[in-house]
């Protein structure tokens, strides 16, 4: 601003003054840099202002906020209301996640071809021609998949049986790498493609892990140390539009005016379906290959236990003419960015008898973001929500948080259940608890991950997956027990395995009804 004097012992003055010696154009283009920031931030204010006034006209709909850390599971409960309840609307659906499970599966082989290529660059090359049997193309069923029992050995036996220390990379290896290039490629096409009707998030706007530190027993998926960090997660923003973008261009119904584009997305989606269906073979040669799993075992990458987890269906997805099933859906990984909204129109089939009219038939659901640095978005939401149907995933009782390496996932868990529970603002809102992804806690168990090590007060109990969610739902409910506001305020808590779509469709169904027999009780009183 001209005229303005700047006093230069004034720091807040100093911060905002101009650089000192700023030239005509520096200044020309500071100015812009300042009007297009100024722009930006008004569109933001305008959408959160857009966004709680829609909150506010919706006072009468019944609204459920799906709450919970990162990876809990919310954007999965949703899509299974979704099926379960409008399953129409739900087919229709389908078909745009495709290119999620697309990028998916892409970003898993890249992210193995990126530790392959660290490893093979600081390993004195060992090029023996042996060729690896997993290079024969993997056309018979099951010869991509993992066995855990194999995994821990260097090779199947072979070359390497005298060096357990080393890695014996082969040509094999480099021709992998090679062939698998164009994935790259694929990745970024497909990132564009969703991410196009949206904004795409610098991962670095969530904070980057702050610290290095060991989660003890290698359970979690990556451990702590900057080289073995988990990869950077993709994010778009917000609502429909993703979906409706590929929707149309799936279904042909782009409309005149946006026909051109329509074709160039239909275009670029048929390419990386074609490149990737090309590249089959070769990713599951990738992902069945001795040497390539014992690198990812010694940098305790389990991806398997990973969300988005596809690389044990390439036969199946790296097809031209693949379509999701529900199953692939539900797994489907795509993380969500502020609060999404949406209606669940509840189609004839998925009407309860305890439905009386449009509310109880047609519910708001809230899906928000998790992660720590989302959470302040959830507060205007909650002074007038009907139900919160909160997710705490039991299976990362061994596992850290992956925005805050300092903290135990299920501690973070506990942290928030007690917030929520203990908040007047919520205080007459019915509490639905679903102690989630019971299967991973199972299969961590079973392996032989000891419960007591990361939660001593498990004391001597049985080192069993039903002992834990048994002891786990007792903990959540006497947390509210002892902190609500309302002592008579209603609680279900369930444990699931929110990718298991008929268990977790029945399970809805009890909890809708549950929810719909309270308000017919409180309409009663009234
Ligand atoms: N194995 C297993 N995977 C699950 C379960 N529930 C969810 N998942 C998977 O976990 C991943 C994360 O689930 P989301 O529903 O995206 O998690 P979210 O709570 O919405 O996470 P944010 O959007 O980051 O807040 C997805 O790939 C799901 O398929 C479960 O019970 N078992
Ligand atoms: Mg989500």
């Amino acid at each position: 601003m001209q005229g303005v004097r700047y006093d230069p012992d004034d720091p807040l003055a100093a911060a905002l003054a101009p650089p000192p010696g700023e030239s005509a154009e520096e200044r020309a283009a500071r100015v812009r840099r300042e009007e297009e920031a100024k722009r930006v931030n008004d569109e933001i204010d305008e959408r959160l202002r857009e966004e709680r006034a829609a909150w506010k006209r919706r006072r009468s709909d019944f609204k459920l906020l799906l709450l919970g850390q990162s990876e809990s599971g919310k954007s999965t409960t949703l899509k299974n209301f979704q099926l379960a309840f409008a399953p129409k609307a739900w087919q229709a659906e389908r078909a745009s996640w495709r290119a999620v499970i697309q990028l998916n599966l892409v970003r898993s082989i890249n992210s193995i071809l990126d530790v392959l290529s660290q490893e093979m660059a600081s390993s004195p090359s060992t090029t023996s021609p042996t060729t690896s049997p997993f290079m024969r193309p993997t056309t018979s069923q099951g010869t991509n998949r993992f066995d855990p029992s194999t995994s821990t050995s260097p090779t199947d036996g072979s070359s390497t049986s005298s060096d357990p220390d080393g890695l014996q990379f082969t040509n094999t290896h480099a021709l992998l790498k090679l062939r698998l290039v164009p994935l790259r490629r694929v990745e970024a096409d497909l990132k564009q493609l969703i991410g196009a009707a949206t904004d795409e998030v610098a991962p670095d706007a969530f904070g980057a892990p702050a610290q290095a530190a060991d989660d003890a027993n290698g359970a979690v998926l990556y451990d702590g140390s900057p080289a073995r960090r988990r990869p950077a997660e993709f994010y778009v923003r917000s609502n429909q539009s993703w979906r409706e973008a590929l929707r149309s261009t799936y279904q042909g119904l782009g409309g005149a005016a946006s026909e051109r584009a329509a074709a160039a997305h239909e275009s670029k989606l048929e390419d990386a379906t074609e490149i990737i269906a090309s590249c089959a073979v070769d990713m599951a040669a990738l992902w069945a290959d001795p040497v390539v799993r014992e690198v990812l075992r010694r940098r305790r990458m389990r991806l398997e236990l990973a969300p988005g987890f596809f690389l044990d269906d390439i036969e199946r997805i790296a097809t031209r003419g693949y379509e999701p099933s529900d199953q692939d859906v539900v797994r489907a990984r795509l993380r969500t960015l502020g609060v999404q909204e949406h209606k669940l129109v509840m189609e004839r089939s998925g009407v309860s008898a305890l439905a009386t009219n449009d509310v109880s038939r047609d519910w708001m659901i809230y899906d928000v973001g998790g992660s720590r640095t989302s959470r302040a978005a959830w507060f205007p939401y909650f002074d007038d929500a009907s139900a919160i149907l909160f997710l705490a995933p039991i299976s990362c009782f061994d596992e850290l948080l992956q925005e805050d390496r300092r903290v135990n996932r299920l501690e973070d868990s506990f942290l928030l259940w007690k917030a929520i529970v203990q908040s007047k603002l919520l205080a007459n809102c019915i509490l639905v608890l679903f102690l989630n992804k019971f299967d991973l806690l199972d299969k961590k168990i079973q392996g032989g991950v000891p419960i007591r090590k990361y939660l001593p007060s498990f004391g001597d109990r049985d080192n069993n997956a039903k002992v834990l969610a048994h002891y786990l739902h007792q903990k959540f409910r006497d947390q509210h027990r002892e902190y609500s506001p309302q002592p008579r305020r209603p609680f279900y808590g369930y444990v699931t395995t929110a990718i298991d779509t008929k268990e977790t469709t029945a399970t809805l169904a009890a909890v809708r009804d549950g929810i719909l027999r309270h308000n017919l009780r409180k309409a009663d009183f009234v």
